[in-house]
């Protein structure tokens, strides 16, 4: 089989075990891969370094086994040790041609950029591809300020090496960051934050493929759902959207998607497929 070019990449999946207590890494990157994730990278900023090789050791396996890139988040000796297939660093982390000096020619160097001068100077100093981000704040990274579509935008307009927005993006508002110009998006809360992270890769996957083909973003197609026994049609891909579109927006709910009940919180990431069925409880207030 041909070996795809990892710049081909559309959805960037990072851990976070803090999002999925009770499921396994493994368990949920593995879903995540299965529902187009093409890209892993293994974070986790409080890990002691026994634990980071642990996890990166299982992750190397893992990705290797679906032929899907793996990115090491700050640590070097961890991405060499476990022969990864590169490294990730923030503007305040190891300098880029540091990196590059200890990776080799043929790692795969990411760059957090939050302005287009520091893409530009990723650009010239050799990253293989820029973070573009935070685009809307995240809990993920709390008092790191929003760079904004606007940003996105620019990023679009000038950089020519291959990046990803990150920060904030859920199924909700995955489409104003694609028509902002962006063409591969990164998730950690939205995808691993899921009880389904393959339904919620497949949700993203199929917008940036709309995007790609210039349709989607005004006008989705309609998937077919079933409400409480009733079929509806709705261009609803999300929980939040479908509860929006009904008018129930605002309303005491409980809402069960395929059997599971999904917490009020999930709703925004809760993904609809076609065939999905919902039974929405609705409690009236008494006196
Ligand atoms: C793909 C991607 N983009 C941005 C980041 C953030 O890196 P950094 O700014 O160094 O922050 P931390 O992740 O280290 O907290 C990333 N990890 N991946
Ligand atoms: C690591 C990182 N760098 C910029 S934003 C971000 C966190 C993204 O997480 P989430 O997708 O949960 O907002
Ligand atoms: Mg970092």
């Amino acid at each position: 089989m041909e070996k795809r070019d990892w710049r081909d990449f559309k959805l960037y999946a990072i851990t976070a075990a803090n999002y999925h207590p009770g499921r396994g890494l493994l368990e949920v990157m593995e879903q995540a891969i299965l529902g187009g994730a093409d890209i892993v990278q293994l974070r986790a900023k409080d890990a002691s370094k026994e634990e980071l090789l642990r996890d990166a050791r299982a992750l190397r396996e893992l990705t290797a086994r679906y032929g899907v890139p793996f990115i090491v988040n700050d640590h070097i000796d961890v991405a060499l040790e476990v022969g990864a297939d590169g490294a990730h660093f923030g503007q305040d982390d190891m300098p880029l041609a540091e990196a590059r000096r200890i990776l080799g020619p043929d790692a795969i160097i990411g760059i957090s950029t939050h302005s287009l001068e520091q893409a530009l100077a990723a650009e010239r100093g050799g990253a293989d591809y820029i973070g573009v981000g935070p685009v809307f704040p995240t809990g993920t990274k709390p008092g790191r300020a929003a760079v904004t579509t606007a940003y996105v935008r620019e990023a679009a307009a000038n950089v020519s090496i291959p990046w990803v927005a990150i920060g904030g993006i859920t199924l909700a508002n995955a489409d104003e960051v694609l028509a902002a110009g962006a063409t591969r998006l990164c998730a950690v809360s939205a995808i691993v934050g899921d009880a389904r992270p393959a339904d919620v890769c497949r949700a993203f996957r199929a917008r940036i493929d709309a995007a790609e083909r210039g349709a989607g973003v005004s006008a989705p197609a309609a998937i077919a759902v079933v409400v409480n026994g009733r079929r509806e049609e709705t261009a609803a891909r999300t929980v939040a959207e479908l509860v929006e579109a009904l008018g129930l927006a605002g309303k005491s709910l409980v809402v069960e998607l395929n059997g599971v009940i999904v917490a009020r919180e999930a709703w925004e990431t809760a993904a609809l497929a076609d065939g999905a069925a919902l039974e929405l409880v609705h409690f009236v207030g008494g006196g």
